[in-house]
């Protein structure tokens, strides 16, 4: 599956490349970009990252009627403490101007796509994203995460590194990562186990933020994983289901907001 990804995002990384070497600069973004890290572990917060999602592999079309900051807006209205965005859009039916449009309701924001080279992540400063996730298994050298991580951290963007398994995980270790998201997605069957991040997130150490991503649906299951140690919890399907996604997280919290 991956692979795949990788392959819709050479286009994107061809042109970025074509666009450099013509001589186009993205000006980087000069407004807020509140923290992403430090809002998942602010005292009292929800925990829950909200994410827009219109589509996906294993889902097809979620809701292609609701727009970004209408979205967004009832997460930010039902808690949420930090929003996903999905800006692939190949496979996602994302855009990276979503990240721009739902900006002003002052929540930090986390774009969700297939990075590989450093002129997406030069991309991702032109907008107001605070994070970007970094997917261990999209590199087969070490260095160059290692070298991507670094950029995101000179230029002022938190990078979120996700592991699927154990490797992936003593390799976000090696390369000093603060923010790690484990997806419980199985990438082959598409099917989630939420097993994953209850065994990985006993390998937590002092000084890191741990995520759990994917599958969750419950109000039940949000408290067994915030109880094991989670910091936060990445949920976007569970919500973009409901025709007003801020209702679903409304739920998901127990009625909690
Ligand atoms: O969502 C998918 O089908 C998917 C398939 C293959 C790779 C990644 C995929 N999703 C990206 C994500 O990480 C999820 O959007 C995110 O964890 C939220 O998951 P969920 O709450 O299950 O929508």
């Amino acid at each position: 599956m991956l692979e795949k990804f990788r392959r819709a995002k050479q286009a994107e990384v061809d042109e970025l490349i074509r666009l450099r070497d013509a001589g186009h600069r993205h000006l980087p973004f000069d407004g807020p970009r509140p923290k992403f890290g430090a809002a998942l572990t602010r005292p009292g917060t929800s925990g829950i990252i909200a994410e827009y999602k219109r589509a996906s592999p294993s889902r097809g079309d979620i809701n292609l009627s609701v727009p970004p900051l209408q979205a967004c807006r009832g997460y930010a209205e039902a808690g949420a403490c930090a929003l996903s965005i999905l800006t692939e859009s190949t496979y996602f039916k994302g855009s990276l101007g979503f990240l721009s449009e739902v900006a002003p309701l002052g929540l930090p924001l986390l774009r969700k796509d297939f990075i590989i080279h450093p002129l997406q992540v030069e991309a991702t400063m032109a907008t107001p994203a605070s994070a970007i996730l970094l997917i261990v298994r999209m590199f087969d050298d070490l260095d160059e995460l290692a070298q991507l991580h670094a950029l995101c951290l000179t230029n002022g963007l938190e990078p979120v590194v996700e592991v699927f398994d154990e490797r992936d995980l003593d390799r976000a270790k090696e390369i000093g990562s603060t923010i790690i998201q484990v997806n419980n997605r199985d990438l082959d069957t598409l099917t989630t186990d939420l097993g994953r991040c209850l065994d990985m997130v006993r390998r937590k150490e002092d000084g890191e933020i741990w995520i759990g991503a994917s599958g969750i649906s419950t109000p039940e299951q949000v408290s067994t994983l915030k109880a094991a140690g989670l910091d936060a919890l990445l949920i976007g399907t569970a919500l973009m289901q409901y025709e007003n996604p801020g209702q679903g997280l409304v739920r998901l919290s127990g009625g909690q907001s």
